[in-house]
């Protein structure tokens, strides 16, 4: 568990933000800019003393009343906006520079980290001779060899173009599967954090408006997420089986099965569906003749208005409506027309290619069962 609570103020900023948070996974701190998102994560690593200020990290304490851990004996490691690499070493200089070999119970090693940030082949460059995203994965890689007990991300991808956030996001997503080490990861791009982020807090202006699970936060209708233009539910499922003839896959998600683009890996492979609420449709039964692939029944939960004549409508999964969350967004002429109601059970029908995530660049992904097994 993480439990941050931090106030203060910074010029004319007031900060009064407190979450609690699970001490695994990506947690993303999101939020417009100037909401306080840096500050907190400078106040976690102890670069910036509030004068109020509770920090608990997995059972240790690093502030509280007059007790405030020094940045240095925080194990932390810190990714920045830019990679700040000494230019003067090489990657492998970069990568061993304050690296710790024996610091918890599992550390991680120099090849595991390389091997999964796949930077093997840039050892003896410099870092004025790599990409904006390699030089993004060395600084990673540099921050996980200090053997943090917490990772803490600053916009990591901001600094980059769309095609090397393309190209880094998915070693990220392989970080998360394969490392047990809790990650705070800011950023003010909802596709990034819909992409990775288990948990999210959502601030505000120096406060915290909410915290929980991010499948949760997408579609309360008392938070803002739900109101974007381009609203989605992201829904975490697994590989059952995968179907070369048509390369489409099945995955077993809370309250049914899903058929999607592509090959998403073996069998039990973990995966992230975002499913925009705008490729979903809903009707009263089950369609006879279509070529929409996936048709679920669901539950209605709840329907909120847009300023544009339309609804988005909250959903759950299943037939007893306890399964995932799910978003559509349909006209107002249509939620009249078919006399839709909260607690009404409909068939939602989602169009297979909105489902898969970007393709995966990589072969396989690392289990962590596989890092077991090389730790
Ligand atoms: N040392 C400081 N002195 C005075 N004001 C500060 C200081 N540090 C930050 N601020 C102010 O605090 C507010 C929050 O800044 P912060 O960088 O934490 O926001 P952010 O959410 O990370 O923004 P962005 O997404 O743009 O990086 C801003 O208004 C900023 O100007």
């Amino acid at each position: 568990m993480i439990g941050a609570a931090f106030r203060g103020r910074l010029g004319s900023f007031d900060l009064d933000a407190a979450f609690e948070v699970p001490g695994q996974g990506i947690t993303a701190l999101f939020g417009p800019s100037g909401c306080g998102k840096t500050t907190v994560l400078r106040a976690i690593a102890g670069l910036m003393r509030l004068p109020e200020g509770t920090l608990r990290v997995n059972g240790e304490t690093w502030q509280e009343g007059r007790r405030f851990v020094p940045p240095h004996r925080r194990a932390v490691g810190y990714v920045f906006q830019e990679a700040s690499l000494f230019p003067h070493l090489s990657v492998m200089g970069n990568l061993t520079f304050g690296m710790r070999r024996h610091r918890g119970s599992s550390p991680i090693g120099l090849d595991e980290v390389v091997d999964l940030l796949g930077i093997g082949r840039l050892f003896d460059r410099h870092p004025t001779q790599l990409s904006g995203g390699e030089r993004q994965r060395v600084a990673i890689g540099r921050a996980l060899l200090s053997q943090p007990q917490l990772l803490l991300m600053d916009e990591p991808l901001s600094a980059l173009d769309r095609f090397s956030k393309d190209d880094i996001l998915p070693y990220l997503e392989r970080l998360h599967a394969a490392l047990s080490i809790p990650v705070l990861y800011v950023s003010h791009d909802i596709a990034e954090v819909e992409r990775l982020a288990d948990t999210l807090v959502l601030m505000e202006a120096g406060r915290v408006r909410a915290a929980g699970p991010i499948a949760d936060l997408l579609a309360d209708p008392a938070l803002p997420l739900i109101h974007m233009p381009q609203p989605a539910a992201v829904i975490d499922g697994e590989v059952v089986s995968t179907d070369p003839r048509y390369g489409l896959s099945e995955i077993a998600v809370p309250g049914g099965r899903l058929v999607v683009s592509g090959d998403l890996g073996p069998p039990g492979m973990r995966r992230r569906l975002r499913i925009p609420a705008n490729d979903v449709s809903l009707g009263r039964h089950a369609p006879l003749d279509t070529t929409i692939l996936n048709a679920l029944p669901a539950r209605i939960e709840g329907a909120e208005p847009t300023p544009d004549h339309q609804v988005t409508v909250r959903l759950a999964l299943g037939a007893d409506g306890k399964g995932a969350a799910l978003l559509a967004r349909i006209s107002r002429k249509s939620w009249d027309r078919l006399d839709l109601k909260p607690g009404e059970l409909v068939v939602a029908r989602l169009k297979a290619v909105a489902l898969a995530e970007p393709a995966p660049p990589l072969s396989t992904r690392v289990t962590p069962a596989a890092r077991t097994a090389t730790s």
